[in-house]
C-alpha cells in the first residue's frame, strides 16, 4: 500500500461521480503574513461511495469539505454536484457537522428540529414532512424521543438527531465533519454502525472528514490524506474490506490493519 502522488489517484474509475472538485484552491491570510487553507486539490467522488478524509489539524481537511458542500467559495478550481457548477448549497446535498449542540434548534422538540429539515426536500405536504422525519428518526435509531427537547437528550443522541434532520430531505449525498469527535467512545462506536447502515439501506454517496484513522479505515470505500500544507493529497487508499462490517472482526482484520499502518505511516511522516 502506498502513498498516490497528490493528484494521480484521486480519479475514480468507471462509475458516476457524484461530486468533483477540481483544482480547488482557498486560502487565508495568517498571523504571520502567509497564507494557511488549502491549493490545488482535485477529488472525485463516486456515486454511493463512501469516502474518509483525514490529515493532520490545520491541513484544510474542513476547508475542502466545506467547499464541496458550497458553503465556501473558492479562490480558483471547480466543485460539480452530479455535473452541475456548485455555487451554494446543492439541494441534493446535506451536511452534518460536529457542534450538534449548536446545529439543533434548542426552542423546538426533536421531531420539530427534524420536520425543518424535511422543508428542504421535495416539495410536500406537512403531513408528509412529518412522516418523512419520523423515517429519518427511526432510520437513525430514535424512534421514541420525538416529543423531547435536543437539550433533553445525550450527545450522542443529538447527533443522531442531527443526522436525521439533515436525512429528512432526502439528500444524495451526505458531507459530515468529525461528525462523532464530541461523543464519547461507546456511542461513537454505536454511531458508526448507525451511519454505515444508513449509508448503505439509503445508497448515499457519504464524504466525512475524520481524526480518527480507525473509524476512517472501519467506514470507508476509501481515505484521502490531505497533505499538511493543505497542497494536494499525499495518498488515496481504496480499503476492500468486506462489508457489512463488523465492530469487532473488521477492525481486527489482516486488511484493516496493514490499511490503517499505511495510513499512520503517510500521516505521520515529517
Ligand atoms: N474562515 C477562516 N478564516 C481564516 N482562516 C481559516 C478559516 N477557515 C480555516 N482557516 C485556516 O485554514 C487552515 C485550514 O483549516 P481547516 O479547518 O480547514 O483545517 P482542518 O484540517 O479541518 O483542521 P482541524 O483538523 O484542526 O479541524 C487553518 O490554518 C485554519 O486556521
Amino acid at each position: 500500500m502506498t502513498a498516490a502522488p497528490s493528484q494521480a489517484a484521486a480519479r475514480p474509475v468507471g462509475s458516476a461521480v457524484a461530486l468533483s472538485a477540481t483544482g480547488i484552491t482557498k486560502l487565508y491570510p495568517a498571523k504571520d503574513g502567509r497564507t494557511t487553507g488549502i491549493s490545488g486539490i482535485s477529488l472525485d467522488i463516486a456515486e454511493k461511495t463512501v469516502v474518509a478524509v483525514v490529515g493532520r489539524s490545520g491541513s484544510g481537511k474542513s476547508t475542502l469539505l466545506r467547499t464541496m458542500a458550497g458553503l465556501v467559495t473558492p479562490d480558483s478550481g471547480e466543485v460539480l454536484c452530479q455535473g452541475a457548477p456548485v455555487t451554494g448549497p446543492p439541494p441534493q446535498l446535506r451536511c452534518v457537522f460536529q457542534d450538534y449542540g449548536e446545529s439543533l434548534f434548542p426552542w423546538t422538540t426533536v421531531l420539530g428540529n427534524v420536520e425543518f429539515g424535511a422543508r428542504h426536500g421535495p416539495a410536500a405536504t406537512r403531513a408528509d414532512r412529518r412522516r418523512r422525519a419520523r423515517e429519518a428518526l427511526r432510520l437513525v435509531g430514535l424512534p421514541d424521543v420525538d416529543d423531547r427537547y435536543p437539550w433533553e437528550l445525550s450527545g450522542g443522541m443529538q447527533q443522531r438527531a442531527s443526522i436525521a434532520r439533515a436525512l429528512a430531505s432526502q439528500p444524495r449525498i451526505l458531507l459530515l465533519d468529525e461528525p462523532f469527535g464530541a461523543v464519547d467512545a461507546l456511542s461513537r462506536a454505536r454511531l458508526q454502525d448507525m451511519l454505515q447502515e444508513v449509508s448503505a439501506r439509503l445508497e448515499l454517496t457519504t464524504v466525512f472528514v475524520t481524526h480518527d484513522l480507525d473509524e476512517a479505515v472501519y467506514l470507508a470505500d476509501r481515505v484521502v490524506v490531505v497533505d499538511q500544507r493543505g497542497e494536494g493529497l499525499t495518498a488515496d487508499l481504496p480499503i476492500t474490506l468486506p462489508r457489512p462490517r463488523h465492530p469487532v472482526d473488521s477492525r481486527e482484520s489482516e486488511t484493516f490493519l496493514s490499511v490503517r499502518r499505511a495510513l499512520l505511516e503517510t500521516v505521520l511522516q515529517p
